[in-house]
């Protein structure tokens, strides 16, 4: 059975019926002018050749021309009446998804390859705009068509009404069936395949650099070419059962004529029906065929939109990790900047036993958790590769959630709006993001504000001064993820986006791990003294030994516990997490 996601997924992508209703009404009306032109143009022109008065044919004639014209208009209406209301439908459902990933992000989305994201919020929501326009739009006006057309001719002539009634069924029945056996398997492929073509392109085009320093461009290049091939093969696959399926629909429209002319003929011999009519019944049949062949398609498209609706359920979590925190319904107020201590004895953050696990891991990362840090001091967390220190960073910054008490300006943190958090404890991550865009942009988000005086001076304060005039100022690009700059110059643009934000405590991850000593030792600097300048508090997570002249609190992270190092110790038997690392003075 269907999975409760995936029917939810797929309901959201039914545009309501106030929108959906006049699209399918132009659909018929449009189909049913194609079989009325048809059948008019059968009887005018038979009835034309028997040469009689214009005024018998007149009727004809206008019909002829209304239904020539109507089919066209109702077509045009019938694609805008449902491109609106499907693209419509795509809007709020792209807004949708996005809304359920936010929460997550961005350790609730370990797991999920930015390649299958790119392609669900991209190829598969749009494939669900086809639940519309290609399946339940032409399943109605096929159907309707079809009776209405059989009540025609039935009308006209029983047995070919009756003829006609077979072969529509039989061009249903076998038309999906062989459709459905030579492309199902394509089509629930296609989607997957082109996320894995996605993933493929995408990690070749990131890791360009990588791939050509050790040589192996040319083994990833060919997977992705390998990839592409095989989406081609799936499509060209589907485009195949597509052609056979219209073919055998037109053998059966074929057959369908010439059943009218069995026993059409034998009724034009006893004067049942005149020649124009038996004209209609021979030609009208294929014009219903055009619209009923879209019957195996529609049920083709279906099975995609299926598949789509599968991988949507599937890439977006349909529930939040319990590792992720979830706001408050009604969170509490942090009334800013007055919530935050005027007096440098009252801590800002106080971390009381706390412990954390990634998101979907059972061991926590974080054992037992307690500092304090005060206004404007300058804390210095050291420790082995892995041992937990941006985990702290995330905690601190509510990426992920915590057990114990985290207190923000007396505030437990998970009260409070995450964002509030956020305005609080900044976060200049390990490896800064820069938009591909101009220097000013990349600063503006921070603080949208900001005027060009604001931008200069904080880039100033970060050491990048002489580098923003060099570059021509703040128009200046900074190319994709930052190709244009420099490991140290995305640090301390980082750093300016976090001083811009006015972030009481500032949580530097690893700021100096893609420079040199020499330039690790100045940005650490920097950091410190932009920060102190602004009266920001500062946790510096770090590998590289920091100077002491610019270090209030020195603490060691090791396996998810804190303590002091040895350059400012406690007394025996107390040095781990369990004792608060107080007591260092702020300035
Ligand atoms: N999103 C994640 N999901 C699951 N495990 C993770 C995740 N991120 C990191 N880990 C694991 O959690 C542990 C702690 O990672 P963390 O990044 O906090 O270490 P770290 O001290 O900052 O290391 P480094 O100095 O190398 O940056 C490591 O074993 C790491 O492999």
């Amino acid at each position: 059975m269907r999975d409760a996601r995936v029917r939810a997924v797929l309901r959201g992508s039914q545009p309501p019926l106030r929108r959906f209703w006049s699209s399918v009404a132009f659909g018929v009306l449009s189909a049913a002018s194609a079989v009325a032109l048809l059948a008019a143009s059968a009887w005018l022109i038979t009835r034309a050749s028997e040469q009689p008065s214009l005024i018998y044919v007149s009727v004809a004639v206008v019909g002829v021309r209304a239904f020539a014209l109507s089919r066209a208009v109702f077509r045009y209406l019938e694609r805008l009446a449902g491109h609106d209301a499907a693209f419509h439908q795509l809007a709020s459902i792209r807004a949708g998804m996005v809304a359920e990933l936010v929460p997550l992000a961005p350790d609730g989305l370990g797991d999920t390859r930015r390649g299958d994201l790119l392609s669900t919020l991209a190829d598969d929501v749009d494939e669900l705009q086809n639940r519309s326009l290609r399946v339940i739009q032409p399943l109605v006006t096929a159907g309707i068509v079809a009776v209405l057309t059989v009540v025609g001719v039935t009308i006209l002539l029983p047995a070919a009404g009756l003829i006609l009634a077979v072969t529509l069924a039989l061009a249903g029945i076998f038309g999906t069936i062989v459709n459905g056996s030579f492309s199902s398997k394509a089509e629930r492929a296609i989607a997957t395949l082109r996320a894995e073509l996605n993933d493929r392109v995408l990690d070749l085009v990131s890791n360009l650099a990588v791939l050509t320093a050790f040589g192996a461009l040319a083994g990833e290049t060919r997977k992705a070419v390998d990839a592409g091939a095989t989406l081609t093969r799936a499509i060209r696959s589907r485009a195949s059962a597509a052609a056979l399926t219209a073919g055998l629909v037109s053998v059966l429209a074929g057959g369908a004529t010439i059943g009218a002319f069995l026993v059409g003929v034998p009724a034009l011999d006893a004067h049942r029906i005149d020649a124009p009519a038996l004209a209609v019944l021979a030609l009208v049949p294929l014009a219903v065929f055009e619209v009923f062949g879209m019957l195996p398609l529609a049920l083709g498209a279906r099975r995609q939109v299926i598949a789509s609706a599968e991988r949507i359920a599937r890439t977006v979590p349909a529930t939040i990790p319990a590792a992720v925190p979830v706001d408050l319904p009604q969170p509490v107020d942090l009334p800013l900047p007055a919530a935050l201590p005027s007096s440098a004895h009252d801590p800002v953050l106080v971390l009381d036993g706390v412990t954390a696990r990634w998101p979907n891991v059972e061991q926590p990362v974080l054992r037992g958790v307690s500092l304090r840090l005060h206004r404007g001091e300058r804390m210095v967390i050291e420790g082995p590769t892995g041992s937990g220190k941006t985990a702290l960073a995330h905690v601190l910054t509510r990426f992920i959630d915590y057990e114990g008490s985290y207190r923000l300006a007396g505030v437990e943190a998970r009260d409070l709006a995450q964002d509030d958090v956020r305005t609080v404890v900044g976060l200049c991550e390990q490896q800064p993001y820069l938009f591909d865009s101009d220097i000013r942009q990349n600063l503006l988000f921070a603080r949208d504000t900001a005027t060009d005086a604001d931008l200069e001076a904080v880039l100033e304060r970060v050491g990048l001064a002489e580098w923003l005039r060099d570059r021509g100022g703040l128009d200046a690009r900074v190319g994709e993820r930052g190709a244009l700059v420099s490991g140290g110059q995305a640090q301390r643009i980082a750093l300016a986006r976090a001083l811009l934000a006015d972030v009481s405590v500032l949580i530097a991850d690893e700021p100096t791990a893609n420079v040199d000593l020499d330039v690790a030792d100045r940005i650490v600097r920097d950091i410190v003294t932009a920060a102190s300048q602004a009266g920001t508090a500062v946790i510096l997570i770090s590998h590289v030994a920091v100077a002491p002249d610019l270090v209030d609190v020195r603490l060691r992270m090791e396996e998810g516990r804190l303590r002091r190092t040895v350059a400012d110790p406690v007394p025996d038997g107390t040095a781990d997490s369990d004792v608060s690392p107080e007591g260092v003075p702020a300035r």
